[in-house]
């Protein structure tokens, strides 16, 4: 099973989870980062209109230099009561947030932005993940390693940091950084990509 497209396919991520995913479409695509600052969440009353900004950012940055291209962006942040968790700066961060993530439940929020030419379609998924209670020397031991800090929240549920998910609710594939299945119904519908091989456009 594989899908075909009429357009050069941009994503404009640096991060290799998103394009790992999007690998599974079967489609070609180019790789270009966006290299616009993300903003300043405090600018945001909602940490939603924060990710959705962001994730339309990385799109439309990247979308005004490829016009011939269907470019997708996408933003991922983890959401703990009020406050917006992104990427860790140093291991006093991380720290701080694996003890409020402790045995609470969190948000996790990714916001994908499609843009073509004059179109553009954003959506987001939501997803409730329930850490276990973490010993403080789980904390120290994983925050000794490089894996929590180019991650939003501190963690990966991909990676051995999955042993602190106690329940998740929702698209797995969304809290590593691309729901790519939603992803993929909302190409068929704007269509911008149809099975390969197929009698019927879908
Ligand atoms: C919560 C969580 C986040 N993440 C990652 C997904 C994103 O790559 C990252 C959040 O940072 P983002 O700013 O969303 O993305 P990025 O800087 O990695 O890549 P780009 O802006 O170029 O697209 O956190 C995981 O890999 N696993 C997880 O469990």
């Amino acid at each position: 099973m594989k899908f075909k497209t009429d357009f050069p396919v941009v994503l404009a991520s640096q991060s290799p989870r998103r394009q790992e995913l999007l690998r599974m479409l079967g489609v070609d695509f180019e790789v270009i980062p966006s290299t616009k600052d993300e903003p300043d969440p405090q600018q945001f009353q909602t940490a939603l209109g924060y990710v959705l900004a962001c994730a339309a950012q990385k799109a439309q940055e990247v979308a005004a230099r490829r016009t011939d291209a269907i470019v997708i962006g996408s933003d991922t942040i983890v959401v703990l009561g009020d406050e917006v968790l992104l990427k860790p700066k140093n291991k006093e961060q991380a720290t701080g947030y694996l003890q409020k993530l402790s045995g609470r439940t969190h948000q996790v929020i990714t916001a994908v932005t499609v843009v073509q030419d004059t179109s553009e379609h954003t959506f987001y998924e939501t997803v409730k993940v329930t850490f276990f209670d973490l010993p403080e020397a789980w904390i120290d031991a994983y925050t000794d390693t490089e894996d929590p800090y180019d991650k939003a929240g501190a963690y990966g549920i991909q990676t051995l940091s999955g042993l602190f998910v106690k329940e998740i609710q929702g698209d797995y594939n969304a809290v590593v950084g691309l729901p790519i299945a939603a992803l993929t119904q909302k190409l068929v519908s704007a269509g911008f990509i149809y099975l390969e091989g197929s009698s019927v456009r879908c």
